[in-house]
């Protein structure tokens, strides 16, 4: 068969053969055919479909096949096993019939055809059992009445059968649906046939039903075969919309995460809140070492994180939470550098004088350095203010080479702010030392704790017994944080306490500490500060060369003891710093290169000065003191006068406190009591109403030191005797005249020579702390020790006994 041969032939639809091809009738099909089996499923008559005959396998009966001109061959279905084995006792008695033609696109030598089936052969007997295949067939009729109403119900069932199944599938086109539509129950054998063909079912499925020649039996196979495929059809719709919903769902979340990372991005959050917050805290933790309970106890804190919804008030507490506890220094220690030549280099070059608190401190190091570890003792520096203790204390964590962390105790009232509150409060935090820790992220600082004479009481609980646990080396490697309910090792922090008394040190704090005391500084050390740190600090802190500006020493002087009357230097350091911005302001506006500030300078820059050398009151009646207070130091002027002589009396002026009133009564009776040992008139006071003053100065005026004192103003007032040096004097009195010791021997030396007194009377019982007063304090200085007021009396009216004194 060539191109030209089924190029003539007419391209009828298959159902118009039947009626509109007399050329095709029963009578006219050939009685012998070339047989082509072919696989997967059999042809049915009435059906046209392209089928490939492969050319050089078939070539013979192409062949023959256009040699007898009418194109017709019969397809016969064989699955075949395997290629090229079948033999034909396998191939089925009935086969279909077709005519091939030509497709107009194919290609010569493909072997596609397009098929048209014409009608169902029987294999009679076999002419050619081999390919070619050749066989005698006959053409067997569909058996049964057509018009039978059972036919009919069959037809019409296989016809609702199709109707149901066509929208199922998306498999039939529009127009093969249009197609079928049109089936009629009249033609129950076409019917039958173009549904079966319709349907998916396997290859012997659908030759039985070729095979079937009974009408009813073969519309009863194919009914079974329409149902299955709509059952078929109705699951794969399901699958469908199945994975169509799947997909349309994995779409969504895909568009949505998408949009999420642009808005993330656009935000500059990366991952969600949660996430971020656990990798952080995981994070945190991988670089810390800390102990199993605390692991323990931030995982289940983390575990717990990870299930609360982010929004929630419990995640945000937990967050804080976990946030604290990952950032507490766990096991992290700095190393410490217990090298004395060091520290003492350090000490040396941060602080002028102090030789005693550095030499303190550098016996404590070496401690240490024998030890191998400084813990176990807190360090207190007691002193008035701006006298260096925090300046010190930062030395010595920059000796050790320790992070510092300072914080004040001044006013602290609630417990809450040194053990943390519980988590259960809103707004909850962790106390002060774990918020120390996580500042320096060590376990091992040095920490200062500013004003613990400050420290206060109240209804929120009582810090200092707070204190005392955090303090206590005993207890505070088990430290136990409210905030944190985790045990922490305060144990390796070195805690050093700031004070300016230590009288309202609660008692049993004080026992726990090793006190240095800074007492305040003389001019001349005061110089030496101001010239070698103070200047060259604020020189700096004002971005001065020290070329730029200078000072001379008679100004600095002039400075120190006009404008600043203070045991330490933190006036002295606000007076430097003004004069330094007066400088800035004179070099910006008026071009010059250099400024040099001499002592007549000074008030320009400074206004009037605000104190003037101190005149010692003088006179009958009046007795220079010495107090000392928690601001250092001072000279304290006492007056007594005798106000009429009408009747006897006593009264007292001048805001005293109660020890001072009662030092004053004690004073009195003693001198009304011994009159006449020390040379007055004996009925002087039974005529005089006498008025004792303490004139007004910045010194609280309270304590018992200044009993010699006003006994002495009184027995000067009654001998109507002046007392004809410059002297001072300290000393409890009792009753019976005995002269007890008093504290602050050290800044009560410092205040007189302030204001130049050379001479002084001090208990006896305080002569060893003079003599361990450095020289520089002592030199130049006469001091009487009395025992006992009888001696007061003699070192202050007498001409004094050089064998008593001390130089
Ligand atoms: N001996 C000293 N040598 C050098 N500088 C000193 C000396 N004493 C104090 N200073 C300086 O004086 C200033 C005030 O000192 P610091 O703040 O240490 O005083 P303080 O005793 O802690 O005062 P406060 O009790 O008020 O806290 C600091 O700038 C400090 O460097």
């Amino acid at each position: 068969m060539n191109d030209a041969d089924y190029q003539q032939e007419p391209d009828l639809m298959p159902e118009d053969y039947e009626q509109h091809s007399p050329a095709l009738a029963d009578d006219v099909l050939p009685e012998t055919l070339h047989l082509v089996p072919i696989p997967h499923r059999p042809f049915f008559p009435g059906q046209v479909q392209p089928v490939a005959i492969n050319p050089q396998e078939w070539g013979a009966t192409l062949k023959a096949v256009a040699k007898a001109g009418h194109g017709l061959v019969g397809l016969i279905y064989v699955e075949p096993h395997e290629p090229d084995s079948t033999a034909i006792g396998e191939f089925p008695e009935i086969g279909c019939v077709v005519r091939l033609h030509r497709p107009s696109s194919s290609q010569d030598g493909a072997g596609h055809f397009l098929a048209q089936g014409i009608k169902r052969f029987r294999i009679v007997r076999w002419l050619s059992d081999a390919p070619p295949y050749r066989a005698q067939v006959e053409y067997p009729r569909s058996r049964g009445d057509r018009d039978s109403d059972e036919v009919k119900a069959y037809a019409m069932a296989v016809i609702k059968e199709i109707k149901e199944l066509l929208p199922l599938s998306p498999l039939y086109s529009e127009e093969l649906k249009q197609y079928l539509a049109n089936f009629s129950i009249s033609e129950p054998g076409k019917l039958a046939d173009f549904s079966a063909a319709l349907t998916t079912a396997g290859g012997d499925k659908l030759q039985e039903v070729l095979s079937t020649l009974p009408l009813v039996a073969r519309m009863d196979k194919v009914l079974v075969l329409l149902r299955r495929e709509r059952e078929l059809a109705e699951l794969q719709g399901q699958i469908t919309s199945q994975v169509n919903e799947k997909v349309s769902a994995q779409q969504r979340t895909f568009f949505l995460r998408e949009q999420l990372k642009v808005i993330q991005k656009e935000l500059g959050i990366s991952k969600d809140d949660r996430s971020t917050d656990v990798e952080l805290f995981e994070e945190r933790l991988d670089a810390l070492e800390p102990t199993e309970a605390v692991t323990k106890r931030i995982d289940d804190e983390l575990q717990k994180l990870s299930v609360l919804e982010t929004g929630s008030p419990e995640y945000g507490v937990t967050r804080n939470y976990l946030d604290w506890a990952t950032q507490v220094p766990w096991g992290i220690t700095s190393t410490d550098h217990l090298d004395l030549k060091h520290a003492r280099t350090v000490l040396n070059e941060h602080h002028d004088g102090l030789d005693d608190v550095k030499k303190r401190i550098l016996e404590f190091l070496a401690v240490g350095a024998f030890k191998g570890e400084i813990s176990g003792s807190i360090l207190l520096l007691v002193g008035p203010p701006g006298v260096g203790k925090t300046s010190i204390g930062r030395s010595v964590a920059d000796a050790l080479g320790r992070k510092f962390y300072r914080f004040s105790l001044g006013g602290m009232r609630d417990e809450a702010e040194i053990k943390g509150h519980r988590r259960t409060y809103i707004g909850a935090m962790p106390g002060k030392f774990v918020q120390a820790l996580k500042d320096v992220g060590v376990s091992n600082p040095v920490i200062m704790l500013d004003e613990i004479d400050k420290i206060g009481a109240s209804f929120q609980g009582d810090p200092a017994s707070a204190l005392l646990e955090v303090l206590d080396p005993e207890q505070n490697s088990e430290f136990l944080d409210h905030y944190l309910d985790l045990r922490l090792d305060l144990s390796k922090v070195l805690f050093v306490c700031t004070a300016n008394q230590l009288d309202t040190i609660p008692g049993p704090l004080l026992d726990r500490m090793e006190v240095l005391r800074l007492s305040g500084y003389v001019a001349q050390e005061k110089l030496v500060i101001a010239r070698n740190h103070l200047w060259p600090k604020m020189l700096e802190r004002h971005g001065l060369r020290d070329d730029q500006l200078k000072i001379n020493e008679a100004a600095l002087r002039y400075v120190i003891e006009s404008y600043c009357r203070e045991a330490g230097v933190r006036d002295l350091e606000k007076q430097l710093a003004r004069i330094m911005r007066k400088a800035v302001l004179e070099l910006v506006e008026s071009d010059a290169k250099k400024i040099r500030v001499g002592k007549k300078d000074i008030e320009t820059l400074l206004g009037k000065p605000i104190f003037h050398p101190e005149k010692l009151l003088r006179g009958a009646g009046v007795a220079t003191g010495l107090a000392w207070t928690a601001m250092g130091g001072a000279t304290l002027a006492i007056e007594s006068s005798q106000v009429h002589t009408l009747n006897r009396g006593f009264k007292l002026t001048g805001r005293l406190g109660e020890t001072m009133k009662e030092s004053a009564d004690i004073a009195y009776s003693y001198v009304v009591a011994h009159l006449k040992d020390y040379g007055c008139d004996l009925d002087f006071f039974d005529t005089s109403m006498v008025h004792l003053h303490v004139p007004e100065g910045a010194t609280p005026k309270d304590g018992p030191s200044a009993g010699v004192t006003m006994a002495t103003a009184l027995i000067s007032l009654a001998r109507n005797e002046r007392i004809k040096r410059p002297l001072a004097m300290t000393g409890e009195l009792t009753l019976t005249g005995q002269v007890l010791p008093v504290g602050g021997i050290r800044e009560k030396v410092i205040a007189a020579r302030r204001i130049k007194i050379p001479e002084l009377i001090l208990p006896f019982a305080n002569r060893r702390d003079f003599e361990e007063l450095p020289d520089y304090l002592r030199e130049g200085l006469t001091v009487h020790f009395a025992r006992s007021y009888r001696e007061v009396f003699e070192f202050a009216f007498h001409e004094h006994r050089n064998d008593k004194s001390l130089h």
